[in-house]
C-alpha cells in the first residue's frame, strides 16, 4: 500500500517535522507540499534540511491542490484550516495540527480563539485514558477527520490524566508549571524570540487563566473523569529551541495514602509504546525525547504538601505535534499505530 499524502503549512516548523517523519513512512508518499508567502519555492530551499524531498515544490494552499489525496496534513496558523477542509472529500483523512477542531465547546472557542466556529474532530491523543476505561485510541479507528493536542495540552494532560481517572487525585485545584522551547511559537519574526533576547534569559507568558490551552486542558481531563475540572497553568518560554517540560501538581484526593498512587499511571501507560513512566525517583529530561514521539513521565509524593506532582517531558515537535498526527493517522487507517515513528531520539 501507498497513500497520497499532501501537507499544508510545509514551510513551517510542524509542517517540517510532518515532512521529517513522513518522507521515513513505508506506507505514506508525499506528493503536494503548500505554502503560503513561500508557495513557488523548492521545499528543500526553505526546509534545507529535508534532503531526500528535493524534488517538492512549495504549492498555494487551496481546496484544489489539497484535493485528490489518501491524507492531508494541515500545520496552518490557527483558524486557517476550517475553511480549507470544509471543501475536502468526506473519505479523504484529514489531520490537523491546528486548534480549530480541538475544542467541544463553541463557547469555549469564542473565548479564547474567536472567528468562525468550526466544530470538534476526533481528538488525537491516543494515549488518553477515558472514563469509565479503554483510551481515546478506541475512538481513533475509522476516524477520517482528527484534531491534533496542543503541545501544552499533551503534556499536562499525559500527566495527570492517569490519577485522575483513578481517583486518587483531585480535580479541581490543577497546577501546571511549563518550561517550553521557542520553536512551540512558529518560525515567526517576534522580538521575545530573537537569540539576543532569549538565549540567557527565561520568561512567564499568557499569566493568569489566559492560555488558549486552558479550556483544551479542562475538556481532556473532564473525559479521564474530573469533575469540576480547574487548572492554573503557567508557560515559560526558556532558551531551547525544542521540548517541553511540565511539572504538574495535584491534591492527594482524601483517604489516598501516598503507597496508592503510582499503581494509576503504571496501570494507564503498562502497554503503551511512546508513553513511559519513569522508575520511582527519576524524572525526564527534555533532551532525552528530542526527535521521538515520546512523553516521558516522572512522578512524586509531596506527603507534607498533601500533592502529587507529575513532570512530564515531550518534544513539542513530535508527541506534541507531528508523531502525534502521524500516530493518529496510522490508528485511524488501521496500520500498526508505531510505523515509521522513532522510538529514539537524539543526544546529545
Ligand atoms: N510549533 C509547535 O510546536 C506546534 C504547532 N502546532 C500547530 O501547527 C500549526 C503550525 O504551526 P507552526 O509550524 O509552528 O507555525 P509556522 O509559523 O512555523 O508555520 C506556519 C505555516 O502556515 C503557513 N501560513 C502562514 N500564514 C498563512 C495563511 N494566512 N494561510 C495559509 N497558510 C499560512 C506558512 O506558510 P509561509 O511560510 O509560506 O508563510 C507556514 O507554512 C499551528 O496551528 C500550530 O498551533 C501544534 C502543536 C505544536
Ligand atoms: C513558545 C510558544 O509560544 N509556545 C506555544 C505553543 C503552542 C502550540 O504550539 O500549540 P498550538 O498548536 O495550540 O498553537 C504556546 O504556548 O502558545
Amino acid at each position: 500500500m501507498s497513500l497520497s499524502v499532501a501537507v499544508a503549512g510545509a514551510s513551517g516548523y510542524a509542517g517540517g517535522e510532518l515532512l521529517r517523519i513522513l518522507a521515513a513512512h513505508p506506507e505514506f508518499d508525499v506528493t503536494t507540499v503548500t505554502a503560503f508567502q513561500n508557495a513557488g519555492q523548492r521545499l528543500v530551499d526553505v526546509q534545507p534540511h529535508l534532503r531526500s524531498l528535493e524534488h517538492l515544490t512549495l504549492v498555494e494552499t487551496t481546496p484544489e491542490t489539497l484535493s485528490g489525496h489518501d491524507i492531508v496534513f494541515l500545520a496552518l496558523p490557527h483558524g486557517k484550516s476550517g475553511e480549507i477542509t470544509a471543501a475536502l472529500d468526506p473519505g479523504t483523512l484529514v489531520v490537523d495540527c491546528g486548534a480549530d477542531h480541538r475544542l467541544e465547546s463553541e463557547a469555549d472557542w469564542a473565548a479564547f480563539y474567536g472567528g468562525d466556529y468550526f466544530g470538534a474532530w476526533t481528538y488525537g491523543l491516543p494515549e488518553l485514558p477515558l472514563h469509565g476505561g479503554g483510551h481515546q485510541r478506541d475512538r481513533l479507528v475509522g476516524a477520517r477527520r482528527i484534531a491534533v493536542p496542543g503541545c501544552n495540552v499533551t503534556a499536562i494532560t499525559l500527566g495527570l490524566a492517569p490519577g485522575i481517572r483513578a481517583g486518587v487525585i483531585c480535580s479541581d485545584d490543577l497546577v501546571a508549571v511549563l518550561a517550553v522551547g521557542t520553536s512551540g511559537a512558529g518560525k515567526s519574526l517576534k522580538t521575545e524570540l530573537l537569540f539576543s533576547e532569549q538565549t540567557a534569559s527565561a520568561a512567564a507568558y499568557a499569566v493568569g487563566g489566559t492560555h488558549r490551552h486552558t479550556p483544551e486542558i479542562r475538556q481532556n481531563l473532564t473525559a479521564a473523569g474530573g469533575v469540576g475540572v480547574t487548572v492554573s497553568f503557567t508557560p515559560m518560554l526558556v532558551p531551547m529551541s525544542r521540548g517541553i517540560l511540565a511539572t504538574s501538581t495535584a491534591k492527594l484526593a482524601p483517604g489516598i495514602r501516598a503507597a496508592d498512587v503510582r499503581s494509576a499511571w503504571e496501570t494507564a501507560y503498562a502497554t503503551e509504546p511512546f508513553v513511559h513512566l519513569l522508575p520511582e525517583g527519576q524524572f525526564p529530561r527534555t533532551g532525552d525525547t528530542t526527535g521521538a514521539n515520546t512523553a516521558l513521565v516522572g512522578l512524586a509524593v509531596d506527603e507534607a504538601a498533601g500533592r502529587v506532582i507529575t513532570v512530564t517531558a515531550i518534544d513539542n515537535l513530535v508527541k506534541g505535534t507531528a508523531g502525534a498526527a502521524i500516530q493518529s493517522a496510522n490508528i485511524a487507517l488501521g496500520l500498526p499505530e508505531s510505523l515509521g515513528l522513532n522510538l529514539n531520539g537524539v543526544a546529545p
